[in-house]
């Protein structure tokens, strides 16, 4: 008979308390520290006419803080299961009607008009998903991003400086860009290898 092995899981354990396992493939590093989730939305200086995108709300943390001050949020979701967490959050409640949930590869989605962007990025999908936002019309007027470290450092980096690369070039030929927060491991639930930064 074959040996077989049981298939490893990543799975936080507070989480699979509450029935959810978070997913690696997904890039499911969850801010826990509500100060920081604070900062972030606080950065994007939301106007209440604003319609705002969010990109991987996860299970809604960042996303109720967006909607307190937001005209409107449309939310990208690719795994089923964090989108119905944020429906049931967001059911009955005066949020309700302001959210919009895209469920999908954000990528592969062709997105609404917004004019505002806060998120917490998938790191997979980082450089594609700069490019996708960068080329949306029309333009809005910032993007609050967290991405990794080093992946903002490329975004900034200027001409003779060791991380200066294509991804630099054409980025900063298209939007302004600057590191405004640097984010310590420990206030996400999953630790990322390298810690986040938010670039705008
Ligand atoms: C870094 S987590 C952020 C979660 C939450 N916004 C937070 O800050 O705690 C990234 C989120 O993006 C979602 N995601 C991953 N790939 C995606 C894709 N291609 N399109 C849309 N969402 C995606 C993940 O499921 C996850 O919810």
């Amino acid at each position: 008979m074959p040996k077989v092995k049981e298939k490893k899981t990543r799975v936080h354990d507070k989480v699979a308390m509450q029935g959810i396992q978070f997913n690696k493939d997904f890039g499911q590093h969850i801010l826990k520290n509500p100060l920081i989730i604070q900062a972030i939305v606080d950065k994007g200086c939301i106007r209440p006419t604003d319609t705002v995108l969010e990109i991987g709300p996860g299970t809604g943390n960042m996303t109720v803080k967006i909607l307190e001050q937001a005209k409107k949020v449309i939310a990208c979701e690719i795994d089923p299961r964090l989108v119905a967490e944020l429906q049931k959050r967001v059911q009955g409640t005066q949020f309700q009607t302001k959210l919009e949930i895209l469920i999908g590869d954000v990528i592969k989605t062709s997105l609404p008009f917004f004019n505002l962007c806060i998120a917490n990025i998938p790191y997979q999908i980082s450089s594609p998903l700069i490019f996708k936002l960068l080329l949306h019309r029309p333009v809005f007027r910032l993007a609050v991003l967290m991405v990794q470290r080093e992946f903002a450092q490329r975004l900034v980096a200027k001409p003779g400086e060791k991380l200066f690369c294509r991804l630099s070039i054409n980025v900063q030929l298209l939007a302004r860009v600057d590191i405004i927060l640097k984010v310590g491991k420990n206030n996400f639930r999953r630790r990322p290898r390298s810690s986040p930064v938010l670039s705008d």
